[in-house]
């Protein structure tokens, strides 16, 4: 909670006005019970009817002025906690975005999207409704008590006797609820990822018939949701009706010994029912501890889950003073590099040198570690042992930024944004015009099936690309990657889906306009790695062959099982191939 009070703190200046017209609505709600005692006193028992015409107005004047001042301090209450909500979601947010590829890893999309949402609404409801409900009672509670003690002091200490009880069933109920809001917090991010996962894959899900079976998940995280509500609201149900009787229990003590005081004449019946109203403005706010305990609570488990993820620092950052490598050759080095994932060693002490400007190539079965390769040189992830240089620097001494700018990568699972074409591919590049999207376009293949479709280059696409077939994703996501002249090009698996003519054609456009940069290519398909400089077969988190496909095959080492594994069925001699 400390941490949202310095949020809160930034704006002090703006709760200044709404706290003014708050007390000026208090000040005047404490002159109905002033003016209800003189209409009994004056009116009623002394006779003074000519009072009643003004009374009335006063009462009419109160509830008037009451309102607008009460509506000021509304607006600006929920408009200064609207305010530090949006700030909050939107530090959260960019923490979210500077967190390293690992956090990711382990975290899911469904709960991060309960964090900036719904604990963040929680937190903005606390400090909107909650804070101003907070302040509004303090000062009923000051006001009215001085109110109280200028009417009879005797009558008011004896009304604040249970006052002292009702603030420790406060903290009692808070203490309760601490855990449970916790809990319900928790879950709602589980049944989040459950209704997430499941509506991104329901394809998948009625592939497989597998709708009772997500049904249950989801209804299991469902009913844990209604237990902790029920759980909520019992606790609820054994601490509110406590407020209510100490609170009716400090009306008992000031009817009886009030009446008491007016049988003995220290106190006019008029004073009496004012120190009845008055004696209500002090109870509602106790009453309302109840829901504050509740609100704060809510509020606390919001913000300690919130404040987990702020207070993660990256994995992956820069360096003070990190060099800003503006012009990049892309000659990349990895100099005996290993890389573990948590324990599991990945990549064992590989040494590879790419030239600047040339085509790699790497292949090898499932799980040998090509793309976690890729990923150590944009620092995706950094490598556990030795290290991958650019140009001669070590990536962990270059800015990110300027590192990450200068690179295009195709990752093996497309994404694609549920926007037009043209904006998903000028993602890469903001600046770039329609002409250097269809340039691109052409470059990766995607022209023709584009300007088919009735809207070309406005034609949105469903989220992640719903609505294309395999092979038009990837090209949208490799013409994506091209429309920015980067340095280095790396192209995860990126043509699998292609027919053999498109992958060729498209490899073709990559040599024949991309030659300046330096280009590596996971696939396993001889016929788009036969062109590389160098074809780098990896095994088990190494290098087991690296050359070009002549001196390969000359090898008949790995990559000419592969070869002949892939051609066997084509009867074509090795002279025909290469
Ligand atoms: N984020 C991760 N966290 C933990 N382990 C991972 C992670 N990503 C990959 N691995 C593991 O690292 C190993 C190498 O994975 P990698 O994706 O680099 O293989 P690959 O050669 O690219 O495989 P494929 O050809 O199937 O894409 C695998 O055993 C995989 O289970």
């Amino acid at each position: 909670m400390k941490k949202i009070l310095k949020y809160i703190s930034k704006y002090w200046t703006s709760y200044i006005i709404p706290i003014m017209f708050m007390v000026f609505g208090i000040a005047l709600d404490m002159l109905n019970p002033k003016i209800t005692g003189m209409f009994i006193d004056d009116v009623i028992k002394d006779g003074q009817y000519h009072l009643t015409t003004k009374l009335l107005i006063g009462i009419l004047g109160i509830a008037f002025s009451r309102s607008i001042f009460m509506y000021i301090k509304e607006y600006r209450f929920d408009k200064t906690s609207s305010l530090i909500s949006r700030d909050l979601k939107k530090d959260l947010f960019n923490h979210i975005q500077s967190l390293s590829f690992s956090y990711f890893d382990k975290k899911n999309t469904g709960e991060l999207m309960s964090r900036v949402d719904s604990d963040v609404d929680r937190i903005w409801e606390t400090i909107g409704f909650g804070l101003a409900l907070f302040i509004e009672n303090i000062l009923y509670f000051i006001i009215a008590s001085i109110c109280l003690f200028s009417i009879s002091w005797k009558l008011t200490l004896i009304a604040l006797i249970p006052m002292p009880f009702l603030a420790l069933v406060a903290i009692k109920l808070e203490k309760e609820i601490d855990q449970t809001f916790e809990d319900i917090s928790d879950n709602t991010s589980e049944m989040n990822t459950i209704a997430q996962e499941n509506l991104a894959g329901v394809r998948l899900v009625k592939a497989f018939a597998r709708e009772k079976y997500e049904l249950s998940k989801f209804f299991n995280f469902n009913k844990k949701n209604h237990d902790l509500s029920i759980k909520k609201f019992k606790v609820f149900g054994k601490y509110f009706p406590l407020f209510d009787f100490l609170s009716n229990i400090c009306i008992l003590l000031v009817i009886i010994i009030g009446g008491i005081f007016v049988i003995q004449g220290s106190l006019s019946v008029g004073e009496l029912v004012q120190f009845n109203l008055y004696a209500w403005m002090i109870i509602w706010p106790m009453r309302m501890l109840g829901w504050l305990s509740n609100m704060i609570a809510q509020a606390n488990a919001s913000s300690k889950k919130i404040f987990k993820i702020m207070d993660t620092e990256p994995e992956i950052k820069n360096k003070i003073n990190a060099i800003e490598l503006k012009d990049m050759k892309g000659h990349i080095k990895f100099n005996n590099v290993s890389f573990k994932y948590d324990d599991e060693e990945i990549l064992k002490g590989v040494n590879l040198d790419i030239a600047p400007g040339s085509t790699v190539a790497i292949m090898g079965s499932t799980g040998s570690g090509k793309s976690t390769l890729t990923n150590l040189i944009g620092r995706y992830y950094d490598v556990t042992e030795g290290s991958v240089t650019i140009d001669g620097f070590n990536v962990k001494d270059l800015h990110l930024n300027t590192l990450r700018s200068q690179m295009a990568v195709v990752p093996q699972d497309v994404f694609l944004f549920s926007d037009s074409i043209e904006e998903n591919i000028k993602f890469a590049c903001e600046s770039a015009t329609l002409k250097d999207v269809e340039s691109a376009c052409e470059k990766a293949c995607a022209k023709n099936f584009i300007e088919s479709l009735e809207d070309k280059y406005d034609t949105v696409i469903g989220e992640r690309g719903i609505g294309l077939s395999g092979g038009q994703k990837q090209r949208l996501s490799i013409a994506r990657a091209l429309i920015n002249d980067s340095k280095i090009l790396i192209l995860d698996d990126s043509t699998s889906a292609l027919d053999m003519d498109t992958e060729f054609q498209l490899l073709k456009n990559i040599y024949d306009h991309c030659a300046h940069m330096t280009t590596i290519i996971i696939a396993h398909r001889i016929s788009a790695v036969k062109n590389a400089d160098m074809i780098v077969i990896m095994e088990d988190g190494n290098i087991a062959e690296q050359g070009n496909h002549a001196s390969l095959i000359a090898k008949g080492g790995k990559y000419y099982d592969i070869y002949r594994e892939q051609f066997k069925d084509l009867g074509l001699c090795e002279e025909e191939v290469v």
